[in-house]
């Protein structure tokens, strides 16, 4: 089977409020959506929306990878494509190529008929069981800045089943967010737990006094603390608590192999679009698993399609840890269904490849000039 048109269709996507954090203020998503079509009409999709600040190319700079990659394309199968896409290490726009990437897998989990993570897991899931959903993802509430909850939104999450909550802290002095994290502990029903997210916000004096405040309090994580953060310093900040530190956007900037080798924070959080695509972001969850270091694949507040290969990433993981893909909800609009979440869980279905169907609502029009055949 044949690659035989590709098409990209801009879409601008409104929040239902803005999404906050030490650094941003997200109120609109945009993107575009790719459609890879084979010579037997068999459709296949991939999500490309550039974020800023989480550590992928800029709009303009994907528009134009996208615009240099996908015609080459046209006439190959999708295994010779997916082979002459770079490699992640010397891509310089990671979100365009994870969309292709995203297409071409999408394509050949749906030539073998197998669902796309069980493709993505090779040899670790046996034939005969390929045709079963993958397993179950669980994720975490992504509940928003510290200072806009109430404990109305700490039982309504619990109550919704998630026992992981995730909220961003830095935004207020610290003083105050620790006085609003220690009122949130007090209607934390047993085995809920908080995740934290300050996005680069302190010193490294401020983050150290900030985990010694919360001591006593039930944080699983804190991602992101330092605003200067190099390998010798998350050091020193893992080794000072129980906690476990994860870094995110601050990866691309880091040695990788010492930051894991190292073991210098427990968690990776990767997100596939900066990591330039879910092969690439596979790995590097494998090989930072076999140093000891666990990943959560995380949403960049990514559409529906987004997050499905996101899904798919993470429950060809399947660590048992808590993931964070639970932005659908904070989108007011999207490019199609996300997957059904349940009990704090994600459930993607059997049907093979990504499983993503566009909005037939929305009328996705082929931007001029992005659209070959
Ligand atoms: O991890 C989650 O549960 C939700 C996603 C999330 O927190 C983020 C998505 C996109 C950009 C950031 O603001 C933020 C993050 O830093 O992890
Ligand atoms: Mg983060």
């Amino acid at each position: 089977m044949k690659l035989a048109a590709a098409s990209i269709h801009p879409y601008r996507l409104p929040l239902r409020s803005p999404w906050l954090t030490a650094g941003a203020r997200v109120a609109e998503r945009c993107g575009w959506l790719l459609c890879l079509q084979d010579d037997s009409g068999r459709r296949a999709y991939g999500d490309c929306a550039p974020l800023p600040g989480s550590g992928g190319e800029s709009a303009p700079a994907a528009a134009q990878a996208l615009r240099s990659l996908l015609p080459p394309l046209i006439g190959l199968t999708a295994r010779t494509a997916i082979e002459r896409l770079e490699p992640d290490g010397d891509c310089p726009a990671p979100v365009a190529r994870c969309a292709v990437e995203t297409a071409l897998l999408d394509l050949l989990a749906q030539d073998s008929g197998l669902p796309l993570a069980a493709y993505l897991s090779g040899n670790r899931l046996r034939r005969e069981t390929c045709s079963a959903p993958p397993p179950p993802v669980r994720i975490n509430a992504a509940c928003g800045i510290v200072g806009n909850l109430g404990a109305k939104d700490i039982r309504a999450a619990c109550n919704a089943g998630f026992t992981i909550l995730k909220m961003k802290v830095g935004v207020l002095a610290i003083d105050d967010e620790v006085a609003l994290l220690q009122q949130i502990a007090t209607v934390l029903p047993p085995g809920c737990r908080l995740r934290l997210d300050a996005n680069r916000a302190w010193p490294d004096a401020a983050a150290t006094r900030f985990l010694q405040a919360c001591a006593n309090l039930p944080i699983e994580m804190l991602e992101e603390p330092l605003a200067a953060p190099d390998i010798d310093r998350l050091q020193a900040l893992q080794d000072s608590t129980t906690i476990a530190i994860a870094v995110d956007e601050s990866i691309r900037h880091l040695d990788g192999e010492s930051l894991v080798g190292r073991r210098a924070v427990r968690r990776l959080v990767l997100k596939p679009p900066r990591h330039g695509g879910l092969l690439p972001t596979l790995a590097l969850a494998r090989h930072a698993s076999n140093a000891g270091v666990e990943s959560i694949i995380t949403s960049s507040l990514d559409s529906a399609c987004g997050i499905t290969a996101a899904a798919h990433v993470a429950a060809a993981l399947d660590n048992g840890l808590a993931h964070g893909l639970a932005t659908s909800a904070w989108l007011q609009e999207d490019t199609g269904s996300p997957p059904r979440t349940a009990g704090g869980l994600l459930l993607l279905d059997a049907s093979p490849g990504l499983g993503f169907v566009p909005d037939r609502q929305r009328r996705f029009l082929p931007l001029d000039g992005l659209y070959c055949r």
